[in-house]
Order: C-alpha cells, then sequence, then structure tokens
C-alpha cells in the first residue's frame, strides 16, 4: 500500500490488497518491562482478524496503540492507511475501538449517551437523530433507550459499547474481549453483526480468549505470545494444529464402539459428549467418518476436540515451552 507521512492515505478496500491495519516490528517497553518485543499482524478490510493469546501477551497493549492510547518504542503501524502516533485525530475518525470494560456516564441513558458520542465526533446534527436510533436498534437495545445505563445489564453494556465503537462508521474496528459477558444469544448476534461490519468492508480485528467462538466468527488468526507474533494465519489453514485428538457421537453407542472396534480405534475417554479419539490428521479423520457412515453407524457428532482454534492455540503454546 502507498503511505505518505502525514496525509490522509486512499486505500481502496475493493482492490483487496491493502490491510486496514498494518503492523511491523512493533515493540513497547514499560520502564524494563518489554510488553511487545516485536508484533507482525494485518488486518484487512472485509474480514474479521481473531488476536489470540496467552494473559500477558500483549494483546490489550498493541490494540490501545491501535487505538492511539499508547505510542510503540519502535516498528511500524498504520490504521486506515494512517499512523496513529502522528496522526490520532486521523486514525480516530476513521477507526473504532470497543474497549474490555465500558467507562460510561452511567447517569445517562443509552439515548443520550451515543448521542454525546456522535457529536463528539461531529457528526452532521441533523443526522445524529436518526443515527443513534437505528445503532439502538441494531444492538437490540431500542427497548432501554430511555433508561439509565446502571439499570442494563453486563450484556446491555456491551452493546452499548459496541455502538458506540460504530457511531461514526469507521473503516477499522478495534474490539477487545466483546463477548465477555454475553448469554449465547446475544453472543450470536454479536457475531452476526460483526459479519455484517466486515461484509461491508470494515477490517475488524478482535481479541478474546473464547476460541470456539472465534473460530465461528474470524477469517484470520493471530497468535501471539510473550509480545511476538507467532503464527499468522487464515482461520482454515490451523486444522494442521489439530493435536488433542477427536470427538464422535452417534445414536447408538453399541455400534459406534463396534465398528471403532473393528477399525482398530480405541477411545481415549467416552462420556455423554462422545468418544474422545486419538490424534490423528485430517484425512485420517475424514476417510474414519465415512467408514463409519459406510457401516451404519448413526454418527450425529464428529470434529476435532475443543475445535481446531484451541488445538492450535495449544499447539503453539507447548512449542513455545
Ligand atoms: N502500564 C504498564 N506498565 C508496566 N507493564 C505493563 C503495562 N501494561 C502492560 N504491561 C505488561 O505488559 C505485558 C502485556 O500486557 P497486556 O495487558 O498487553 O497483555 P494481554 O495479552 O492483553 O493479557 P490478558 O489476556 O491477560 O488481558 C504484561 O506482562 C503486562 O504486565
Amino acid at each position: 500500500m502507498s503511505e505518505e507521512a502525514g496525509n490522509d492515505v486512499v486505500v481502496d478496500p475493493v482492490a483487496g490488497d491493502a490491510a486496514g491495519i498494518v503492523v511491523r516490528g512493533v515493540t513497547r517497553r514499560f520502564g524494563s518491562a518489554e510488553a511487545l518485543r516485536g508484533i507482525d499482524l494485518s488486518a484487512p478490510y472485509g474480514q474479521i482478524t481473531a488476536l489470540v493469546g496467552p494473559n500477558g501477551a500483549g494483546k490489550t497493549t498493541l490494540l490501545l496503540i491501535l487505538a492511539t492510547l499508547l505510542t510503540p518504542t519502535s516498528g511500524e503501524v498504520r490504521v486506515a492507511g494512517l499512523d496513529p502516533a502522528t496522526d490520532p485525530d486521523g486514525v480516530r475518525a476513521r477507526m473504532g475501538w470497543m474497549p474490555d470494560a465500558l467507562g460510561v456516564y452511567e447517569q445517562l441513558t443509552p439515548r443520550e449517551y451515543l448521542t454525546f458520542f456522535a457529536e463528539a465526533y461531529r457528526i452532521d446534527p441533523a443526522a445524529v437523530a436518526g443515527r443513534v436510533t437505528g445503532l439502538l436498534a441494531r444492538v437490540h437495545l431500542a427497548e432501554h433507550a430511555d433508561q439509565p445505563v446502571h439499570v442494563l445489564s453486563r450484556g446491555q453494556k456491551q452493546r452499548l459499547g459496541l455502538a458506540r465503537a460504530m457511531v461514526h462508521e469507521p473503516r477499522v474496528l478495534l474490539l477487545d474481549e466483546p463477548a465477555a459477558g454475553l448469554d449465547p444469544r446475544s453472543r450470536a448476534e454479536l457475531r452476526d453483526l460483526l459479519r455484517e461490519l466486515a461484509a461491508s468492508g470494515v477490517a475488524v480485528l478482535v481479541s478474546s480468549h473464547i476460541l470456539s467462538e472465534l473460530e465461528e466468527l474470524a477469517d484470520r488468526v493471530v497468535f501471539v505470545a510473550e509480545g511476538r507474533t507467532v503464527e499468522e494465519d487464515e482461520i482454515a489453514g490451523v486444522a494442521r494444529f489439530v493435536v488433542s485428538g477427536w470427538r464422535v457421537r452417534a445414536l447408538d453407542d453399541a455400534a459406534l464402539t463396534a465398528a471403532l472396534t473393528a477399525r482398530g480405534v480405541a477411545p481415549l475417554a467416552t462420556s455423554a459428549a462422545g468418544s474422545d479419539l486419538p490424534p490423528m490428521s485430517e484425512t485420517d479423520a475424514a476417510a474414519l467418518l465415512a467408514a463409519l457412515v459406510g457401516d451404519d453407524v448413526p454418527v450425529v457428532a464428529f470434529g476435532p476436540i475443543g475445535g481446531q482454534l484451541e488445538a492450535a492455540y495449544l499447539a503453539l503454546n507447548k512449542e513455545r515451552r
């Protein structure tokens, strides 16, 4: 992508070669502590990129840098084509930030709260009321629009935080643990909303510890540990990390056991969730599933234990020990 220091670099999301976020070799020290030691990542427009790593890996530090709230010690950062260190106002106009805790003015209502932020972003006054009403509906808070924020549940506050991050229609959206505190239905709604935003061309970067959810949500994943990028991949690419085995469940346990025994596959454990089989390649797993179905075993579920993203996470952490 072309970069001209201090200028509003025009990047064309439709061209597909420009990323909403580009981070190269970023470090950040706090005194003698090195929170970031060399982070590389890119988050393309139109896609959801997951930022995954253990506690203390540096995710929040990185998000704060992208959100213009911290400067890196060294390295290169571009958000919507701009450098957050030299053009924080330009970045803020194009970037929405949802921190892990909603700092709210508790006495305001959601409508007042969003109106306040819309005005702070200098949205055309004639458009503010309509924009706010539309956002409240989009995050399913219309019926709570005029109650004080302090009576909202944690999940409702999360959704208000997301609406705040979207109030100026940013092209880049940063979310730190957005699903924390959300019930399953709210998580599914959040997922749909983020997919819609990505489909409209927004570059979404989301950090979360809920790997099963990221697996369904994200297109790409960046693993970080100890302040460094350890892996950057398409979600489909993490399948190669499957290490913790496969779980199969059938309506007829006896038929499943007989078919597995006949094929020399011994379950490691069996529970109500299914039979846990040893690690095997995706090709071997596909062949085993086809064989079980061919044996008329009524299989209702077959997949990697804990999900592929979790397996990749555990494998990458094991490699580091
Ligand atoms: N202001 C600070 N002063 C000193 N050290 C800091 C500061 N902020 C972060 N750190 C250190 O930097 C490292 C990375 O912290 P960070 O909060 O970015 O990790 P994280 O990946 O977000 O962790 P978690 O998953 O637990 O939220 C940690 O070792 C942390 O102690």
